[in-house]
């Protein structure tokens, strides 16, 4: 029988320690741990995610703060607001929500952020330690999404070590990052692309599959082994052919549900993960200054 690996079973499990670990945060700093949002301009998904964050952290005892910022909105501002959270002592966790504007270098921007306060993961510095931790180490950094996954794949028992791992998409965000954490945990590890010769081929052979593509059904039943764990990372959404609106993955869920041995579903899978280890990760950054 094929696993249906929802995020919703697996923050279940991880909700207790995370309000316990926020609590106790409070109990000895005198405030909940802070995570300020830079939200720059309209874009209505933006919106909706960050709308989702605040609530998580009401949920886990954790004080978010959104500053919405408008759409013209220039970089020199953008990285004044971030040098002055970075000085500010009550906030623990800076988050930039991407996409900006066009006339914001969102890669600049990112990298002003203490990499202390770098709850998302995205900076240089966290990216270096990604690739660089001292093998079979449990640390656990890098971007909420991967993360997401990686405790989603725990969850549900699915064994990394010695797997033959392939990744389609190459992002900052996700593939790159979601390679050097399944490598972390001794998995073999192929990044696929849009040049990548014979992809389909290379699909087949994966026994983890994370498809991060952006395309929607790019993955069918033809390109996954059978008993296959397949992780779906990609959120589409169209207005199909009854006029409704539809959000879909890259993996053609219905048909690769059939001969996979686990499968995410979207929605219900990584996206809900993503802002669960954002909380972690706020709680974690927060808790770090404590002990020093
Ligand atoms: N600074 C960041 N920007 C962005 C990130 C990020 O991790 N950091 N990721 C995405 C957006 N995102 C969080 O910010 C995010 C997107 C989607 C979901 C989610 O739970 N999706 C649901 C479906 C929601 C729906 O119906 O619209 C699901 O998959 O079940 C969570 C977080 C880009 N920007």
């Amino acid at each position: 029988m094929t696993t249906i690996m929802k995020a919703k079973t697996a923050i279940a499990a991880l909700e207790e320690q995370l309000q316990k670990d926020a609590a106790q945060v409070k109990a000895t700093i005198g405030r909940e741990p802070n995570l300020t949002v830079l939200l720059v301009g309209d874009d209505p998904a933006s919106a909706i995610y960050v709308r989702n964050k605040q609530k998580r952290a009401e949920q886990l005892g954790v004080d978010s703060q959104t500053l919405h910022l408008p759409a013209d909105t220039t970089q020199a501002a953008l990285l004044a607001k971030v040098h002055e959270l970075n000085a500010d002592d009550k906030v623990d966790g800076i988050l930039v929500q991407l996409p900006v504007p066009d006339q914001i270098d969102d890669d600049a921007v990112i990298n002003a952020i203490d990499p202390s306060k770098d709850v998302d993961g995205f900076t240089l510095q966290t990216t270096g330690r990604l690739w660089t931790v001292p093998k079979n180490s449990q640390e656990t950094v890098g971007p909420c999404t991967p993360l997401g996954i990686i405790k989603l794949l725990d969850f549900y028992g699915i064994d990394i070590a010695g797997k033959n791992a392939v990744i389609v998409g190459r992002s900052n965000i996700v593939g790159k990052p979601m390679a050097a954490m399944l490598l972390n945990r001794g998995a073999t590890v192929t990044i696929a692309h849009s040049q990548t010769e014979n992809l389909h081929e290379v699909m087949r052979r994966a026994d983890i599959l994370v498809a991060a593509t952006g395309r929607r059904h790019m993955v069918t039943a033809a390109d996954v082994k059978p008993g296959a764990t397949v992780i779906d990372v990609g959120m589409n959404r169209f207005i199909d052919e009854n006029g409704k609106k539809r959000l879909v993955g890259d993996v053609d869920f219905d048909a690769v549900s059939k001969i996979a041995g686990a499968i995410t579903p979207v929605p219900g899978g990584v996206g809900p993960m993503t802002v669960n280890l954002l909380m972690a990760q706020t709680i974690r950054a927060a808790a770090a200054k404590i002990s020093q």
